[in-house]
């Protein structure tokens, strides 16, 4: 299945899904509202074959020097595959600080071939033959700004990109304030996309919070949920590996996060604890706040085992849900 293919029908399950939200409100009778709600039971596409993957989340310092960050991206992933990762992450903006100062002046043009960053992330996944999840950088296109994703095949390959679909603006007093909507765009579609090393769904730090988009991954045959994120240290030991355990639970499936190591001088004090999670909820391999890389197995038959033993896809009411507001 190719990239385009997939990303189009995930960005039309979206676009599906408002039709029938949009339909059920627009209902005037309750006979007419039970008839759209019956129908939504969504085509669930089957898992592609099980395979085993090693893993590594490289959690690496980052600075506000671009040159050095990209120089610690392309060690980490020499790192990783020397130790054996077919599947290799990077953090959420790894080529610059976290900041709204930051995005603008680091962003890179991705579409005209003018970033040094996604050169380095083909270049380094063609090099060691490893499938690279490259993290996100702040993208430019078109006048905006984008939290972007870049998926690598073994070959370095742009396979995906993937734009942070939910902006992490948040007001915790006493504790976080961030607004990337003064600086960035949210992207309009979910991407899924086949990989050497399983098909993967990817989403960006904020976007773990929405359940919605992880089961819409599921729905399309997902077999791990990747997630680079920079939680903090307000939200990292409330929410960080709740939410990974939640989404692996609900989809049963595997689900792994990468987090850029904390740097004491930064203003914004990622919590790290980049991890991986299998779909009974089991963490594999975590850390602390350090820079390095965290390794984990992951066997894709843990996917069809749990969902055997417990089959929550067969046994989901999807019939009912719609309904609910209606009726409680
Ligand atoms: N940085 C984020 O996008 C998300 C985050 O820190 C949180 O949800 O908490």
């Amino acid at each position: 299945m190719s990239l385009g293919r997939l990303s189009s029908a995930t960005s039309g399950l979206l676009v599906q899904s408002a039709r029938k939200l949009h339909f059920s409100a627009s209902t005037a009778t309750m006979r007419s509202v039970v008839t759209a709600a019956t129908s939504a039971a969504p085509e669930l596409v089957p898992t592609p074959g099980t395979m085993k993957v090693k893993l590594a989340l490289c959690q690496m310092a980052t600075s506000a020097d671009k040159v050095e960050n990209i120089a610690a991206a392309k060690s980490a992933i020499q790192e990783a595959s020397s130790s054996g990762a077919s599947l290799v992450v990077l953090p959420e903006m790894w080529n610059c600080p976290y900041s709204n100062d930051s995005f603008p002046s680091y962003a890179e043009d991705i579409d005209a071939g003018a970033s040094p960053s996604a050169a380095a992330l083909a270049e380094a996944a063609r090099g060691h033959a490893v499938t690279l999840v490259g993290g996100s950088i702040p993208e430019r296109s078109d006048g905006k700004l984008y939290n972007t994703c870049l998926v690598y095949s073994k070959e370095g390959q742009l396979l995906a990109k993937h734009r942070k679909v939910h902006l992490f603006d948040i007001d915790i007093p006493g504790g976080v304030t961030f607004k990337e909507s003064e600086t960035l765009t949210a992207g309009q579609a979910g991407t899924v996309v086949d990989t050497d090393a399983g098909r993967l769904g990817i989403g960006i730090c904020y976007d773990i919070r929405f359940p919605e988009l992880a089961m819409m991954y599921t729905q399309r045959g997902a077999q791990l949920l990747v997630y680079p994120g920079a939680f903090n240290t307000t939200t990292g030991p409330a929410h960080w590996e709740l939410l990974q355990k939640a989404r692996a639970v609900d989809n049963q499936l595997f689900v792994a996060t990468c987090s850029p190591a904390r740097n004491p001088e930064a203003s914004y004090q990622a919590w790290g604890h980049s991890t991986a999670v299998d779909p009974f909820g089991k963490v594999l391999a975590t850390t602390d706040e350090k820079p390095g890389i965290v390794y984990a197995e992951l066997d894709y038959a843990e996917l069809e085992k749990r969902r055997t033993n417990m089959p929550l896809m067969q046994q989901k009411r999807y019939d009912l849900y719609s309904l609910l507001d209606k009726t409680l």
